[in-house]
């Protein structure tokens, strides 16, 4: 059979891991595929220096690859929102299929793509966009479809992981482990999306949509990066028997999806808890199966290349089918989508991790207490054991029961109107997972 013809669209980190997988497992593919899989051409700006590109004509223009009548499969991984809308839409309208590694385009320009796809019956794959190198997307579609998911809990951003992990091991700063993240091709083009929880919040809105069968709705995903946490609540969370690692949850409720991505306690003996640097890990708990673990490496050159080489694969192997009997790309039959709602952070539960820095008088616990009771907040554990005593002031840590977020807001503000509470009250979500 002839090869079919791949227009790589970037040849970056993620392009250029592509590229060489390509290359380097070629008969294991082939063999896979039942063809073999050729890069026709290659649109990019930067080339990655660890790529031999040899005779495929390169040019700087997407449009042109996008537009080549020989190439079957368009793989963007040039990153962003606009070109790459633009270059997708016009590869799927040119009937081409289209495998990516961008969440950013995904979470947020997903509905309309997957509509433009399903109407011209061409494939849009996407398992590189979530976890880098963890089959992810193939686990929670096809995997666990026999189940009602009911919740899935991710370290999803593998620069994050490595930043936390290097402060908390090494004790190394935030601005030298996330220059070193960027070497190594983890990073975001802006890197704020990765230490600012947008990233993960791209990607836990596209597994929260295959979860639960939901329309994409990253605009309504609660987000909160990793920017504002001290080492002094790393080592008090460490002294309370938990790690703190930048976690996205996606639940399955009563009244409706809680959608959050945030810094989170987690018990120390949880899998979740040690997962560290670039690797990320996902827990899916769906009603049948209970709960499962995936981990791999969540960024970098090969790792990612993986996943979007496993996609061209699967492509290869079903874009002669009918469309009709595809694996939907939500998961779900998109005339089948729900539309249960996500709900506002205010209305989503936990346990949580507070520090009150209270003046060294006996009557502040008292009254904290009294605070959190009459809003129905159970204490779990106090700690005050003086970790470091600065200026008469005692931090007071306190854990305590699940409440909403509306309610400990209320709390906090009455704790901080108190005459004993210097400044603000940090407070950081406790996850149990189970
Ligand atoms: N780096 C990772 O570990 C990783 C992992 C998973 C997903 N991703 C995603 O993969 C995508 C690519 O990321 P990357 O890290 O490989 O980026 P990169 O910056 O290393 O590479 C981007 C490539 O796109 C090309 N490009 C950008 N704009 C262009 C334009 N206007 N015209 C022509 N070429 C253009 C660049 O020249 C370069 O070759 C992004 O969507 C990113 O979110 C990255
Ligand atoms: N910047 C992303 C790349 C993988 O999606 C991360 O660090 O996880
Ligand atoms: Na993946």
């Amino acid at each position: 059979m002839k090869p079919v013809k791949v227009g790589l669209c970037g040849l970056g980190t993620v392009g250029g891991g592509t590229f060489n997988v390509l290359m380097r497992n070629a008969q294991e593919i082939a063999r896979r595929a039942g063809r073999a899989i050729e890069v026709a051409q290659i649109a990019a700006r930067a080339i990655n220096p660890q790529c031999q590109t040899g005779n495929t004509p390169i040019t700087e223009d997407v449009f042109e690859v996008v537009n080549n009548p020989e190439i079957d499969i368009i793989v963007e991984l040039i990153g962003g929102y606009t070109l790459a809308r633009e270059l997708v839409l016009k590869a799927i309208e040119n009937g081409k299929h289209v495998v990516t590694a961008n969440k950013a385009l995904i979470a947020v320009h997903g509905n309309e793509i997957f509509t433009k796809a399903e109407e011209k019956g061409v494939i849009v794959a996407f398992e590189a966009s979530v976890a880098g190198g963890i089959p992810i997307i193939k686990a929670i579609r096809e995997g666990l479809a026999g189940n009602q998911i009911n919740w899935v809990a991710g370290i999803i951003n593998g620069t994050g992981n490595f930043i936390l992990t290097e402060m908390r091991e090494k004790g190394r700063a935030f601005a030298d482990v996330l220059k070193e993240a960027q070497e190594l091709g983890y990073a975001e083009a802006d890197p704020t999306f990765d230490v600012e929880g947008i990233d993960a919040a791209h990607k836990l809105t596209i597994l929260a949509s295959i979860a639960f069968g939901i329309p994409l709705q990253f605009d309504k995903a609660y987000t909160e990066g990793i920017t504002k946490l001290t080492s002094e609540d790393v080592l008090y969370a460490d002294a309370l028997g938990y790690r703190i690692k930048h976690l996205g949850v996606a639940k399955r409720t009563e009244q409706g999806i809680e959608l959050r991505v945030h810094p989170t306690l987690i018990p120390a003996e949880e899998l979740l808890a040690n997962v560290n640097g670039v690797m990320n890990a996902v827990m899916v708990n769906g009603d049948a199966v209970g709960s499962t673990l995936y981990y791999g490496a969540g960024a970098g050159m090969d790792a990612t290349a993986s996943a979007v080489v496993a996609d061209l694969v699967d492509v290869v192997r079903v874009m002669t089918s009918d469309p009709e009997n595809r694996v939907p790309h939500l998961a779900f039959q998109p005339s089948a989508l729900s539309n249960m709602p996500v709900l506002a952070i205010a209305d989503c539960e936990t346990a949580y991790y507070l520090r009150i820095q209270a003046k060294d008088s006996p009557g502040v616990l008292a009254q904290v207490a009294t605070i959190l009771s009459e809003r129905g907040i159970n204490i779990e554990s106090i700690m005050q054991k003086e970790l470091e005593e600065m200026d008469g002031k005692v931090p007071m840590i306190l854990l305590t029961h699940k409440v909403t977020e509306a309610k400990m807001n209320d709390a906090i503000t009455a704790l901080e109107a108190l005459e004993g509470v210097e400044g603000q009250v940090v407070r950081i979500r406790v996850e149990q997972l189970n």
